[in-house]
């Protein structure tokens, strides 16, 4: 790979190094980047992929090393004057002002404005500018943003982008709860940009999407180079997690239980309705997974959230350990009945930065590692360390504020936290989002071994690969129910798209959204 300053490449960099004090987080990083090429930047939680690109768009300084964009030399430099450059970055959630207009949000902040001094838009002008760039789009400027799909908030983005003059756009996981056919369209956008010029940097925890998408790939392992490609023959998926891990990984697949009875211990749930869900009979038993399949708004999340109380069910009953009442009413009381809620937003979920890896995972289980309101220093050690080491959460240790951790590693802190509360019934909303592939694979066979122990487990992913590896059965929604179900073999990613668009084909035209599962 070139160590020169080349007309090839829209950015290089060289040996950069990021320490945060006693955290080494690159160590002499080199990377190339071709010119209108979509590259691929891979790494498992923590290698370091959110530093390197901090470093490229002017967030943060390097400790030592050089970054040479478009052939000029430009450490030092500050996101604006990267921008100006044309560098951005643009992150996971779309910073999009709803109550505005398609083409005020392209132009934020920088609208032409009326002489005088009432200061007030130039809506001709602000339409005038931004015709050029929303041509052939799809956009309608005057569309209010609020009735934008997720998808097309992230394609606003990358435009508003491409509108302030961006030649490097990267690209922080922005699949990220992406349905299929959108990620599908996303896709297309860009490569349609890339032909006009536009360089990507995509960061993503999905092999297949980088074999889809990439023209050439970047490694990061520990903070260091693992390998770079930029000839798209030269990587496979095996390769590409064998950088990623250092190791090959082997995919984990469960052995799947035959439907059997629930017992006293299992759980049903008769009647319920709760806001968009009315489901007549489900049935868990102990050991068991579920999978949760549908579109957005299809019940399936909608019937989760009533199950742990969140959203109020209006009637319905529970049956579990020989006792029948009505659904949880709020999520305390869930709690008590041992069902616990890992959602999708783990800023919801009540993470607190400031606070260490240690107090967050036990958080939510003060309980178990506490006798007369004084908590047992060694029972919470053992928790935590239990989850720390399990998960391999990347940190010097566990008394490390966990607002010092990169994404991935947050998450697997979340997931540690609704464990330790050794639920019965345990929901887990998306478990593995952001997560890398070993640690994924690793996951997944947690899951499995607390089952063995009688653990409940209701999967909601957009991850299809994840849901026919892990799961007994697979309920799909349509409409506020339960429309089909799959057991056994009959467990097919083709099978429960199918069923989940099928069924309503009409609403998922109009509505410009499809199935909750991204990820093929
Ligand atoms: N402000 C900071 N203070 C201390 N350590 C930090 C800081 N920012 C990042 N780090 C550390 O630097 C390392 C690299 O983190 P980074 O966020 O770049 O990883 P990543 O590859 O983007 O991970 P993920 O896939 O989980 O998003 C991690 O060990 C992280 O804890």
């Amino acid at each position: 790979m070139a160590d020169t300053p080349s007309n090839d490449y829209i950015l290089q960099t060289h040996d950069v190094v990021k320490r945060y004090k006693a955290v080494l987080a690159l160590n002499r990083v080199s990377i190339n980047i071709r010119r209108a090429t979509i590259h691929g930047l891979l790494g498992e939680n923590g290698a370091g992929k959110s530093t390197l690109v901090r470093l490229i768009s002017g967030q943060t300084a390097p400790s030592e090393g050089r970054i040479v964009f478009d052939g000029e030399d430009v450490q030092g430099s500050d996101v604006k004057q990267m921008e100006a450059r044309g560098v951005f970055l643009v992150t996971q959630e779309p910073m999009i002002v709803d109550s505005m207009s398609v083409a005020d949000n392209l132009m934020l902040g920088r609208w032409p404005l009326k002489r005088g001094i009432t200061r007030r838009v130039d809506q001709r002008a602000l339409m005038g500018s931004v015709e050029a760039v929303l041509n052939g789009t799809g956009f309608d400027p005057r569309m209010p943003a609020r009735l934008l799909s997720a998808v097309a908030k992230r394609k606003l983005n990358i435009l508003r982008a491409l509108h302030s003059g961006g030649k490097l756009l990267i690209l922080d996981e922005p699949t990220t709860a992406l349905t299929l056919a959108d990620r599908e369209h996303l896709f297309d956008f860009m490569r349609t940009l890339k032909a006009g010029g536009v360089s990507f940097v995509f960061i993503s925890h999905y092999n297949e999407e980088i074999l889809e998408i990439c023209d050439g790939v970047s490694v990061l392992r520990n903070g260091r180079l693992a390998g770079e490609h930029d000839d798209r023959s030269e990587i496979n998926s095996d390769g590409l997690s064998e950088l990623v891990i250092g190791r090959d990984v082997p995919l984990f697949y469960r052995k799947r239980r035959d439907t059997v009875a629930i017992g006293p211990e299992g759980w049903r749930v008769e009647g319920l309705a709760a806001p968009g869900v009315e489901v007549d009979e489900f049935r868990i038993a102990p050991g068991e997974i579920v999978g949760f399949a549908g579109l957005p708004g299809s019940g399936a999340k909608e019937f989760a959230l009533a199950l742990f109380g969140s959203n109020r069910a209006t009637r319905g009953r529970i049956t579990h350990d020989g006792k029948t009442g009505a659904p949880a009413g709020h999520p305390g009381e869930a709690f008590q009945r041992g069902i616990a809620y890992l959602s999708d937003d783990r800023h919801r979920d009540g993470l607190v930065g400031l606070q260490s890896i240690a107090h967050n995972i036990t958080l939510s289980s003060l309980g178990h590692v506490s006798k007369g309101g004084v908590i047992d220093s060694n029972a919470e050690r053992g928790v935590v360390a239990r989850y720390f080491e399990h998960f391999r959460v990347k940190a010097p240790s566990a008394e490390v504020l966990l607002g010092t951790l990169s994404g991935g590693n947050q998450q697997k802190v979340c997931l540690g936290r609704v464990l330790a509360t050794s639920p019965k019934l345990l929901i887990l909303d998306e478990p593995t989002r952001g997560i890398d592939v070993g640690v994924k694979e690793e996951v997944h066979r947690i899951i499995d071994t607390l089952t063995r122990e009688g653990l409940s487990v209701i999967v909601i992913t957009s991850d299809l690969d994840e849901m026919v590896r892990l799961v007994d059965r697979v309920s799909v929604f349509v409409c506020g129910r339960i429309e089909r179900e799959y057991t056994g073999a009959d467990i097919a990613k083709d099978a429960i798209l199918q069923a989940a668009f099928n069924a309503e084909p009409a609403s998922v035209e109009s509505a410009g959204s499809e199935p909750q599962m991204s990820q093929s």
